[in-house]
């Protein structure tokens, strides 16, 4: 469903990501983690086609992906790490915009758009410019603009950030229902209790290389004694001194 080969990027003398690999199954609940600044956006952007990569390739939907290519990026979908929504339009227009560029039915829009805006409880603001919304409402606009036309892939970068604990649930429990019918999630997040809790797969890179990649049992398998996400993840990211400060204390 999605696949990097040797997928690099550069910004002037600076590599953001480096030589990844990736190949992420139909079906699957993929998580990218990282510590900041490390690539994870830069990655996804690419696999987006939102971004040209300095070097290799990205197939999504078994088709190459390239930033013109308008009937492959219908099929996916992308949450940004800011929901940057422009404010002078209502939460209605919004989700009506969005609904006009996937050409999605009307009767398709209605049910899905019913069904996402009662299920994160903002059915009384969609009436209310953006501008007036807190940061955790245009989270769940973007969300729900994001989930509405039921794309085969979707690309979700920190999407938990800002969601008060009912809708984080509710979007836990979305994501993992939506990859058992056989969709596709690519995740990234810095709440490794997420990721611990429903990705099929974890891969953390570091400085815009994969250092791990495999599910918990496999990654914990590997380095014998790390139990958690979060002992795994501070050990393959270098911040062994910060892991071992830790450990030693108690
Ligand atoms: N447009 C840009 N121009 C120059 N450097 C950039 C640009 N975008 C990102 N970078 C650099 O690329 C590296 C990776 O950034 P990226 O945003 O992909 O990290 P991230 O893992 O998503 O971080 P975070 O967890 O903080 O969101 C960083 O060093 C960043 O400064």
């Amino acid at each position: 469903m999605i696949t990097a080969i040797n997928l690099s990027k550069t910004y002037g003398e600076k590599t953001a990501v480096k030589n990844i690999n990736i190949e992420v199954k139909k079906g699957e609940l993929f998580a990218y983690l990282g510590p900041n600044g490390s690539g994870k956006s830069t990655t996804i952007k690419m696999l987006m086609g939102l971004l040209e990569p300095t070097e290799g390739s990205v197939e999504i939907l078994g088709e190459p992906m390239d930033l013109n290519n308008i009937e492959l990026k219908r099929k996916i979908s992308f949450v940004p790490d800011t929901p940057d929504i422009i404010g002078k339009l209502t939460g209605n227009e919004y989700l009506n915009f969005v609904a006009s560029v996937y050409k999605m039915e009307a009767n398709e829009y209605e049910k899905k758009r019913t069904e996402l805006v009662d299920m994160f409880e903002l059915g009384n603001d969609l009436g209310t410019l953006v501008e007036e919304y807190s940061h955790g409402m245009r989270q769940k606009l973007v969300v729900i603009g994001a989930l509405m036309h039921s794309p085969e892939v979707i690309f979700l970068d920190e999407p938990n950030v800002g969601l008060d604990p009912k809708s984080n649930r509710e979007l836990k429990n979305y994501l993992t229902d939506y990859v058992k019918k056989g969709n596709t999630v690519f995740l990234t997040t810095h709440t490794l209790s997420l990721a611990e809790e429903i990705a099929d797969r974890i891969c953390i890179i570091y400085k815009g290389e994969i250092r791990a990649l495999g599910t918990l049992e496999e990654l914990s398998a590997g380095l014998d004694g790390l139990k958690t996400l979060e002992d795994i993840f501070l050990y393959v990211t270098g911040e062994e001194d910060a892991y071992e400060e830790e450990h030693s204390e108690s």
